[in-house]
């Protein structure tokens, strides 16, 4: 079989003195996949792309960058890194930072189509010191890219950006996944991993909790909401042995339930006036939330 895996953790382990941030994880990235990192602050996110990128060793099982060691020179050509902080020098223009990471690599992507992919073109002859936090972020994602990296980690890159600025990084995001370069990105809006991830692991205490598609870590949560006005009560509702909740919110009566459409006849036979009916499947941010309880439930009770 092709092994399609260019980056691994193998029951990884990593401490920081006394803190463990990582627990024994496994991870893989395949060729080609954009790969998101979800989990609460200190879950170990950033520290196991910091194994994977060679910053830090670990301290037990193992991490490879295309079955190398990850600070390998030539697996470290083929890739390209967008950290929480960068430290890049403020007085050089960003051709200048562009032109000088490009000389880094043997085949670097011309600056122009950085500029052109990160929406910097017109920033080229600013100081980077002199730019917003945002302007800044865009900039480090075109030198990110500046040499056609295989695998691109991306950690939390539109911190600090606009609406309209979070959404063409994620149109340049998936120009490069076209081109064959694998992402891993950890970010805490969902909306973005919905918007990107082929695959999603939640992370929590320094070990994969869950993972899967989007649709999967969605279906991993059972229940659904139904949203109507109806001019049944709460104290009714609540009544039903499929209810499991009953909330109003802005004039509509919101029910959480596993067995929707057993509710919804219910609904329907017991109030011929029910209106703006809806039902939803729970969205990954929903999801990530149960996983991490289900998941702090288990820790507790063992
Ligand atoms: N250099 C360090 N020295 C000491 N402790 C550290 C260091 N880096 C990380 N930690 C600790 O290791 C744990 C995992 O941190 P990590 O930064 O990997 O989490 P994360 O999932 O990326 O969090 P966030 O979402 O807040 O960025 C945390 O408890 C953190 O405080």
């Amino acid at each position: 079989m092709n092994d399609t895996r260019i980056a691994r953790l193998v029951k990884a382990r990593k401490s920081y003195g006394a803190i463990t941030a990582l627990d024994g994880i496994d991870l893989d990235v395949h060729r080609g996949e954009i790969l998101a990192l979800l989990g609460p602050n200190g879950a170990g996110k950033s520290t196991s792309i910091a194994l994977l990128l060679g910053l830090h060793r670990p301290d037990g099982g193992s991490a490879t960058l295309f079955d190398k060691d990850p600070q390998d020179i030539d697996a470290r050509r083929r890739i390209g890194v967008l950290l929480q902080a960068a430290n890049l020098p403020a007085t050089l223009k960003v051709d200048e930072l562009l032109r000088l990471t490009a000389s880094y690599y043997p085949e670097p992507r011309p600056v122009a189509e950085c500029a052109a992919l990160a929406g910097i073109t017109d920033l080229l002859s600013r100081r980077y010191g002199a730019l917003s936090g945002g302007q800044q972020r865009r900039v480090q994602f075109a030198l990110a890219m500046a040499g056609r990296p295989d695998i691109l980690f991306l950690d939390e890159p539109t911190v600090g950006m606009d609406i309209d600025a979070r959404q063409s990084l994620w149109v340049s995001i998936r120009q490069l996944v076209a081109e064959g370069c694998a992402v891993v990105l950890t970010t805490h809006y969902l909306e973005e991993a919905e918007a990107l991830a082929d695959r999603v692991c939640v992370i929590a205490k320094g070990r994969v909790v869950s993972e899967g598609s989007v649709d999967a870590m969605r279906a991993h949560v059972s229940l659904r909401r139904i949203r109507c006005v109806t001019s049944l009560g709460i104290d009714t509702l609540q009544a039903w042995p499929e209810v499991v909740s009953v909330d109003t919110k802005q004039g509509r009566t919101v029910i959480a339930t596993a067995q929707a459409e057993a509710v919804v006849r219910r609904l329907l036979d017991g109030d011929p006036g029910l209106s703006e009916l809806e039902v939803q499947r729970a969205g990954l941010a929903e999801a990530f939330q149960e996983i991490t309880r289900d998941t702090e439930n288990l820790q507790e009770a063992a």
